[in-house]
C-alpha cells in the first residue's frame, strides 16, 4: 500500500488527509508539532496514524505534504532534507505563497525527492482540523508551481493523485506569477478587510452604533477579517515585494477616488463604480464543471447542523431521493450553517428542493 503524509494536521492538511483517506487506497500519517491536533486528527478518523514525531510519519512514505504556516514550512523542510526519504518521494505544500518554499526546496532535490509547490485555492477563515471537510477543494482551482528542472512525470503523477483525491481542478504557474496574482486576489483584499474592521473598531471605540449598524454589506466584505492572524504575519512577509506593489497601486487608487470626491467630480465618481460593477459581473463563474461531472446541488440554510443533517437526510429519503454527497460548508459568517447537498440528477435536484422548502427550510441553488 503506497503511503501518504501530511504535515501540519489542521484545516488545510486535514482536509487534504481526508481526501486521500476517502479517495485513493493509500495510508494516511499525519504529524504535527500540536499533539492536540494530532489526537484530534486520528480520534475523528481524518488520519490512518498520527505522529508527533516528523521521523516515523515520513518513513517509506511516496507523498509527503506540508501543511503548516508558511513561516514554518521551510525550516520543516530544511529538516526533512536531513531524514532518509525514499528517493522516489514526491514532497509538495499548499502554502498561500509559492515563491520562497520553492525556493528553499533545491536541497531536497539534490536528494532524489522531488519537491512541487502546491496551492488549494479553496479554504475558510476558520481553522483547525476540526473545521477540515473532503469538500473543501471540490471543484476549486489548485496551483502547482513546478520550476523547469521539476520532472514532467513527477508532476502528472501528483496532478493526478490531486485531482482524484481533492475533485479540484489543478492548473500550473510559475511561482512568482502565482504570488502575484494570490497577493491581488487574496493576500491585498485580507489586508483591506482587517484595515477596514479595524478603522471601524476605533470609530466603534466611542459609539457602539457602528457596530450595531454594521449589516450586510461590510459583513460580507470583512469576512476574512476573522482569519488567523499569525497565518496572515506569514503570508505577508513571505509574499512582501508583491505586497507592497499592490499596497503601493491601491494607495494609488485610493488617491484617485478621494480627489474625485474632494472635487464633486460627478462623472468619474459613477465611473468609478460603474466600472467595478460590470468587472464583478463579469467575473467567471464558480463552479463551472469543467473535466468534473455537474453536480446537481442545493445549499440549505440549518440553524444547528449536528441535529439538522439527519433531518434534512430523513425528508429525501421519504421521497426516495438519494444524495450523492452532504457536506458543511464553512464559508459563511452570515448564515449559522449551510448545507451542501449533491443530487445524482437535475430531475432528484428539483424533487429535493420543492420537499425541502414544503418542510419549512431555506433552500438555495448556489452557494
Ligand atoms: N486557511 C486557508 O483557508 C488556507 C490556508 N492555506 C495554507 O495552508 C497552510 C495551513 O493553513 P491552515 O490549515 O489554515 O492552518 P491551521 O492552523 O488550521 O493548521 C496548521 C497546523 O500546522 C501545525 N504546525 C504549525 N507549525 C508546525 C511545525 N513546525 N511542524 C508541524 N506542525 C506545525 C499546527 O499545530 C496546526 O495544526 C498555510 O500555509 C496556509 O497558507 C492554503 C489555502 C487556504
Ligand atoms: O476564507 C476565504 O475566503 C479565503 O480567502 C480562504 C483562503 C485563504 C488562504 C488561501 O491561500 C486561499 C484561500
Amino acid at each position: 500500500m503506497k503511503k501518504a503524509a501530511v504535515l501540519g494536521t489542521g484545516l488545510i492538511g486535514g482536509s487534504l488527509a481526508l481526501c486521500l483517506k476517502e479517495r485513493t487506497d493509500m495510508e494516511v500519517h499525519g504529524y504535527d508539532s500540536s499533539a492536540e491536533s494530532v489526537r484530534l486528527a486520528e480520534a475523528s478518523g481524518v488520519v490512518h496514524r498520527g505522529h508527533t514525531e516528523l521521523e516515523p510519519a515520513v518513513e517509506g512514505a511516496d507523498v509527503i505534504f506540508l501543511a503548516v504556516p508558511v513561516g514554518s514550512a521551510p525550516g520543516l523542510l530544511e529538516w526533512l532534507a536531513g531524514l532518509p526519504l525514499k528517493p522516489s518521494c514526491i514532497v509538495s505544500d499548499v502554502g498561500s505563497t509559492k515563491g520562497k518554499i520553492v525556493e528553499h526546496a533545491g536541497r531536497l532535490s539534490r536528494l532524489g525527492a522531488t519537491f512541487i509547490g502546491g496551492h488549494p485555492m479553496a479554504g475558510s477563515h476558520r481553522s483547525g482540523v476540526q473545521a477540515a471537510s473532503s469538500l473543501l477543494f471540490e471543484n476549486a482551482y489548485y496551483v502547482l508551481t513546478p520550476i523547469p528542472a521539476t520532472p514532467l512525470s513527477e508532476v502528472q503523477k501528483l496532478s493526478r493523485l490531486l485531482e482524484k483525491a481533492t475533485r479540484a481542478r489543478l492548473v500550473i504557474m510559475d511561482p512568482a506569477h502565482h504570488d502575484r496574482v494570490v497577493g491581488a486576489i487574496s493576500h491585498l483584499p485580507h489586508i483591506l478587510a482587517a484595515a477596514l474592521v479595524n478603522q471601524v473598531a476605533d470609530y466603534n471605540a466611542s459609539n457602539e452604533w457602528f457596530h450595531r449598524l454594521a449589516a450586510g454589506g461590510f459583513r460580507d466584505l470583512t469576512r476574512v477579517a476573522a482569519s488567523d492572524p499569525v497565518m496572515w504575519r506569514d503570508i505577508l512577509l513571505s509574499n512582501r515585494e508583491a505586497v507592497l506593489d499592490l499596497l503601493e497601486d491601491w494607495t494609488e487608487g485610493m488617491r484617485r477616488i478621494r480627489e474625485a470626491v474632494h472635487n464633486s467630480d460627478a462623472g468619474r465618481i459613477e465611473g468609478f463604480f460603474r466600472r467595478a460593477k460590470e468587472a464583478r459581473e463579469g467575473l467567471p463563474e464558480r463552479r463551472k464543471p469543467g473535466m468534473i461531472p455537474p453536480a446537481h446541488e442545493i445549499y440549505v440554510d440549518v440553524p444547528d447542523i449536528p441535529g439538522e443533517i439527519a433531518g434534512v437526510a430523513h425528508l429525501l429519503g421519504e421521497e426516495g431521493i438519494n444524495l450523492r454527497n452532504i457536506g458543511v460548508m464553512e464559508n459563511r459568517e452570515d448564515r449559522a450553517g449551510v448545507l451542501r447537498l449533491v443530487l445524482n440528477t437535475e430531475e432528484e435536484r428539483e424533487k429535493a428542493e420543492k420537499r425541502l422548502k414544503a418542510g419549512g427550510y431555506q433552500v438555495f441553488t448556489s452557494e
